[in-house]
């Protein structure tokens, strides 16, 4: 609300009622705690609607609530014998403080392709990356354009992976801590995510089957299908599939090397919001029901390909669910052969 308020301040057409704004910024900032605030967008509600009578008794409630605390904080004080001491500034409760990283032209390109517009491509990538796979891959089931693969999953396979059974087994998402080598949850990507093996369902296999056939990569390495779940304002900041050279630690454990490739099927469509853009080469793909985006993380020579930095969007209205197969290079030997070409 607080960034809508800003935007329609910027606005030069106004797509949005600054009245309504102010009215649901002010609720929301009293339920915070932030009483001060809450006046000011109210007395500011009032100055465009004076006849708005919720405001009117809201902003009797709001001076009242201020009172009593400034009473309240008074006395506490006298009976500390602090009186005298000057009011300090209230500060605002939840506040979002913008940090380096979302300050940086990255995020900034991340947001603009979020927001469906285009920003400066260098290299038309996702042509780059679909003629090579159709070059490699010999398969008339699908269909491609922009990196998009159509017709991934079938509606029944969707409708079988999103089981209630499936939705049961949801847990907050986590991220790779480079320092630790440690799983952690992160405010940098909000979702539900569960593990899917072969033997769990019908429907995980023949996905698991199609991505072999469309990839010409070897599965048995790969790890399990991993479903995800947005909610609202669900969204993952921009990062890399694949684990970097410093981050030594990150798939050790597996013992199939790194992420060669990815491969992440939408099985909703998405309302508003949601896409999966890749800031570097200006890439934004929104997400079609049954769709899948596939590309490869690794150069032949196994140096990771930077451009693949990548994100998805907070969902703005709807919900969203994807499965991401991560391919690994182990098995890969004599299916993606290794090369010395540092560019392919
Ligand atoms: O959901 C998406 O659009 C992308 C998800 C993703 O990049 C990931 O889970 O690594
Ligand atoms: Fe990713």
């Amino acid at each position: 609300m607080q960034t809508s308020l800003n935007q329609e301040t910027q606005e030069i057409n106004k797509t949005a009622d600054r009245a309504d704004i102010l009215d649901y910024l002010s609720y929301s900032n009293m339920m915070e705690g932030n009483l001060n605030y809450a006046l000011t967008l109210t007395e500011e509600l009032l100055t465009l609607a004076p006849d708005n009578t919720r405001a009117q008794n809201n902003k009797r409630y709001y001076k009242k609530m201020l009172n009593d605390r400034a009473i309240e904080s008074h006395q506490l004080a006298s009976q500390r014998g602090e009186i005298g001491v000057e009011d300090t500034e209230e500060e605002i409760k939840h506040e979002r403080k913008l940090d380096d990283y979302r300050n940086s032209e990255e995020f900034a390109t991340y947001e603009k392709l979020c927001r469906g517009e285009d920003t400066q491509v260098s290299v038309n990538w996702a042509s780059i990356l679909a003629n090579q796979f159709e070059k490699e891959n010999d398969i008339d089931l699908l269909t491609r354009s922009q990196g998009k693969i159509c017709q991934a999953t079938s509606e029944e396979e969707s409708k079988s992976i999103e089981s209630y059974n499936n939705i049961l087994l949801l847990g907050r998402a986590t991220v790779h801590n480079a320092k630790t080598g440690k799983l952690e949850t992160a405010t940098y990507r909000i979702s539900k995510s569960a593990w899917l093996k072969d033997e769990d369902d019908l429907a995980i296999r023949r996905v698991n089957s199609r991505i072999e056939a469309a990839t010409g990569l070897d599965m048995s390495t790969a790890e399990d299908l991993q479903i995800a779940n947005y909610g609202l304002g669900g969204h993952y900041e921009p990062h890399f599939d694949f684990a970097r050279k410093e981050e030594k630690h990150a798939f050790k454990s597996l013992g199939t090397g790194n992420r060669i490739a990815t491969w992440l099927t939408y099985m909703s469509d998405v309302k508003a919001g949601g896409a999966t853009v890749f800031p570097y080469i200006g890439v934004k793909i929104f997400p079609e029901k049954g769709g899948a985006a596939f590309w490869y993380n690794l150069y032949k020579s196994g140096e990771g390909i930077y451009d693949t930095r990548h994100a998805a969007c907070p969902v703005l209205v709807g919900t969203k669910w994807v499965s991401n197969k991560w391919i690994h290079e182990k098995g890969q030997e004599f299916r993606r052969r290794c090369g010395l070409n540092p560019d392919e």
